[in-house]
């Protein structure tokens, strides 16, 4: 029977972005209509996030058996069932899934439409049976695992994110292609979990990243077993009787490279298939739908956040941008999305975080002073736990003003959290030297470094004057 919806917002997609805008207008008693074709919690809880933190986690856990011996601590090689680590992992999913629920968004007062959606005019979405007149559209579609067009690769089986986390039986030599975030953590984690893993990366690996961040996660991944090449692309995949073979294109020639699975992690495609952008005159490219800086589209009623506006792609990202939408939309505010202070973190172990501005980005945007180092060997809290790889880096504006924070080392991915309010909130070099930081914490590397940045002060021969004068009152 087919049903005609007037609400006052229509989100298209229920992952983080858009069951964020969705929640959030629901809380301001605003009637919302969410539309979901596929699993509600989308990519981050389904095939993402979720799922390759837990697989990581349980790495984690093998990687620390394998290690106890240097606390006194005798364990052995840790017995590993594959299986039973993806029932661990589908476990996960399972205990978020109730907050992502169609139940638990019907409660909070949101219309959840469970089908396709795809606009048939500039007002109008047709999702099943159901179409929707809204005053106000959000597309929230995110983004699919892009395939690359390699010969061969058509006609061999692969596993892609959202295909792997099903796999049950361990692969005995599992090749990656492509050694951006998804290849990185994949890796590691399959490694940990008893796999031999080949990661073929055609530029360099964490590319985005700083190369002095990304060096010290890398020599971990290698010290463990991880075969890492890079600037090694992929031409041709095969396979035959004795398994999969993959052509390499390196500086020094051809080569084939031989495994027993294959995952292909080679970035996103946006989803704007099939939504009818066209119908509703809304402009889109390869990168995703087009968005300015207030994050509407071509059509003034609708706007477009998360993975399908072709920002940077991450959870935090949708959701902060589905917090700024509601500005406009609710409010009539007008909204203008900052990037200046995004933070993201690749969850290998070592983790690597950065907010802001990197090294060589604030130096090829001409607003580097000075660049702080920490490493985490000096760490009180390191020492204990024996993890003294890694090191954090401030990256220092005008003014003292910090504008970017790299972290690599055991639990970056916390340091970053403080380093992202620093960030944030335009605060200095002083007010990093200033908070108290509980001893012993590995937050206090940031505090450390910030300290450090004062220390010539104290070889100045007019304040060590004034101190001796100063002596003299009593
Ligand atoms: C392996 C992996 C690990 C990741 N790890 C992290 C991490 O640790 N931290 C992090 O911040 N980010 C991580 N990400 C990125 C993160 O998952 C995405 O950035 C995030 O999910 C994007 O949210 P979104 O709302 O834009 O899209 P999604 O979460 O993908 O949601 C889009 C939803 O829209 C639905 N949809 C699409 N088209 C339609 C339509 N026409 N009609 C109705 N519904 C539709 C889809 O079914 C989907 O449910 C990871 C990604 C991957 C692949
Ligand atoms: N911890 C996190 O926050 C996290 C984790 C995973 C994914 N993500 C998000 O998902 C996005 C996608 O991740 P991704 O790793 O798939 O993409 P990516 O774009 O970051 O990396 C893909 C890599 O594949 C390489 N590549 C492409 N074609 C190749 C070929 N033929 N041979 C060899 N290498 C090739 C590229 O050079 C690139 O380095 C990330 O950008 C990130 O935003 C985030």
């Amino acid at each position: 029977m087919r049903r005609t919806l007037t609400p006052d917002l229509c989100v298209i997609g229920g992952g983080s972005g858009g069951l964020t805008t969705a929640a959030a207008a629901a809380a301001f008693g605003v009637d919302v209509v969410l539309v979901e074709a596929g699993k509600m919690g989308g990519d981050c809880l389904n095939d993402g996030c979720v799922p390759s933190k837990a697989l990581l986690a349980a790495g984690k856990h093998a990687a620390a058996i394998r290690e106890s011996a240097q606390f006194g601590i005798t364990a052995g090689e840790p017995q590993i069932d594959f299986a039973a680590v993806k029932d661990h992992v589908a476990g996960v999913i399972a205990a978020i899934a109730p907050n992502d629920s169609v139940e638990r968004f019907e409660k909070l007062g949101v219309t959840v439409v469970e089908a396709h959606a795809s606009f048939i005019d500039a007002d109008t979405v047709a999702a099943g049976g159901t179409i929707i007149k809204a005053r106000r559209f959000v597309i929230a579609a995110g983004s699919s695992p892009r395939v690359p067009q390699i010969p061969g690769l058509a006609e061999t089986p692969f596993f892609t994110n959202e295909t792997i986390f099903d796999l049950r039986g361990r692969p005995d030599h599992l090749i990656i292609i492509g050694g951006g975030p998804i290849g990185i953590e994949m890796a590691q984690a399959h490694r940990r979990l008893g796999c031999a893993v080949t990661v073929l990366e055609a530029g360099a690996f964490l590319g985005r990243d700083d190369p002095q961040l990304v060096a010290v996660v890398l020599a971990k991944l290698r010290a463990e077993g991880v075969a890492l090449r890079e600037g090694a692309k992929v031409v041709a995949v095969s396979t035959g009787q004795a398994g999969l073979t993959l052509t390499i294109e390196t500086a020094s020639g051809r080569e084939t490279v031989p495994g027993s699975h294959l995952l292909v992690a080679v970035g996103r495609r946006p989803n704007v298939g099939g939504l009818g952008l066209d119908a509703a005159g809304i402009d889109f490219d390869a990168a995703g739908i087009t968005v300015g800086a207030d994050l509407r589209t071509t059509n003034r009623r609708v706007y477009a956040v998360g993975d399908v506006a072709g920002g940077p792609q991450f959870t935090h990202v949708a959701s902060y941008q589905a917090g700024l939408v509601l500005r406009p939309i609710l409010f009539r505010l007008p909204l203008k999305e900052r990037r200046d202070h995004l933070p993201r973190v690749t969850f290998t172990d070592p983790e690597l975080g950065q907010v802001g501005a990197t090294e060589a980005e604030a130096r090829a945007a001409g607003t580097l002073k000075d660049v702080l180092i920490w490493p985490y060997a000096e760490n009180d809290r390191a020492q204990a736990e024996r993890r003294l790889e890694g090191l954090v880096k401030i990256v220092v504006g005008r003014k003292g003003r910090i504008i970017g924070a790299g972290v690599a080392g055991v639990s970056a991915g916390e340091i970053t959290n403080l380093m992202s309010l620093v960030v944030a909130k335009r605060m200095t070099v002083a007010d990093l030297r200033d908070f108290i930081s509980p001893y012993p914490t590995l937050s206090e590397i940031g505090k450390r470094a910030a300290t450090d940045y004062y220390r010539p002060y104290t070889q100045k021969p007019w304040v060590r004057a004034a101190v001796r004068l100063l002596a003299r009152f009593g």
